[in-house]
């Protein structure tokens, strides 16, 4: 499996790590323009050269309760960090956003990847994404966003409902002229569940691999590794990996990640573990 976009593709046929790039107010010291965008493109580089493949870029938080942000605002923050990324770096350059202009500007800035964790829900945003011809990660969340979507997370069926969730969006994709070669899935953890339902789905994330098509996870540092381990979320690398060798061993192509020196290596084992288990027996 491939994704293919303008002259690059990416090989998912072993799981790639994607490097989280925050580029809020509060993601760097002074939240000053100029130092963010310089250390965003620093800690670009420590990430690429540290095996990241994809680099997510996002102007405003997705944790729960998180202020919004306006479109210019977000513009402001993400267009300039790609567009310095895209002039750098040969990697996949995502940006994590729901908003038609940004979607619109960083396609035009050289972005790969447009990773909405509201699956293009909000006004433009289907239009902008289908017009940029850039391939979508199209993610599950119970709730319309992070003010309220851990009110009270409720499913009858979790993975099932998940899954008629993909059906439901991959067909609104499609109808909108978005072919579904271009569509990423992601069930969306931490985002509208409960830790019994995250690792639900984690336990059955294989279940997904019927839509033929790439599977994107992100578990790292989240809640659902807090609640078991008790850390604090900068203490989280050690559950933030084994959910990252869970997923990929169960054949997730895109790890959505912090730390990626430790993921990177972590998916060298799962990879030999799995091209072990396909080998003719020795
Ligand atoms: C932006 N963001 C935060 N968590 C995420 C997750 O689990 N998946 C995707 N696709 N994006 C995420």
């Amino acid at each position: 499996m491939k994704l293919q976009v303008k002259q690059q593709s990416l090989n998912l046929a072993t799981p790639q790590v994607m490097g989280i790039l925050n580029v809020t107010p509060d993601s760097f010291s002074d939240g000053g323009r100029h130092a963010t965008l310089s250390a965003a493109l620093s800690h670009a580089a420590d990430m690429i050269a540290a095996g990241a493949t994809l680099i997510d870029i996002g102007g405003e938080s997705t944790r729960p309760g998180a202020a919004e942000v306006s479109e210019q605002e977000e513009i402001a923050r993400v267009v300039p960090v790609v567009e310095a990324l895209a002039a750098r770096f040969d990697v996949f350059i995502s940006v994590d956003t729901s908003k038609a202009g940004v979607i619109r500007d960083s396609a035009a800035a050289g972005a790969h990847l447009i990773n909405d964790i509201r699956s293009l829900a909000l006004p433009g945003a289907l239009a902008a994404a289908r017009a940029s011809g850039l391939p979508v990660c199209l993610m599950h969340m119970q709730g319309d966003g992070p003010q309220n979507m851990q009110l009270d997370p409720h499913y009858d069926d979790v993975v099932a409902e998940v899954d008629a969730y993909f059906v439901r969006q991959i067909a609104r994709c499609e109808a909108a002229g978005i072919a579904k070669n271009r569509l990423i899935i992601d069930p969306g953890f931490g985002f509208g569940k409960t830790l019994q339902h995250n690792y639900r789905l984690l336990a059955r994330l294989s279940a997904f691999h019927h839509f033929g098509l790439p599977l994107l996870v992100g578990m790292s540092r989240k809640s659902m590794i807090g609640q078991l381990t008790q850390a604090p979320a900068d203490q989280r690398m050690t559950g933030s990996i084994a959910c990252a060798v869970i997923a990929a061993m169960q054949g997730a192509h895109i790890i959505r990640v912090h730390d990626v020196r430790e993921t990177v290596e972590a998916m060298r084992i799962v990879e030999a573990t799995l091209s072990a288990k396909e080998e003719k027996s020795v």
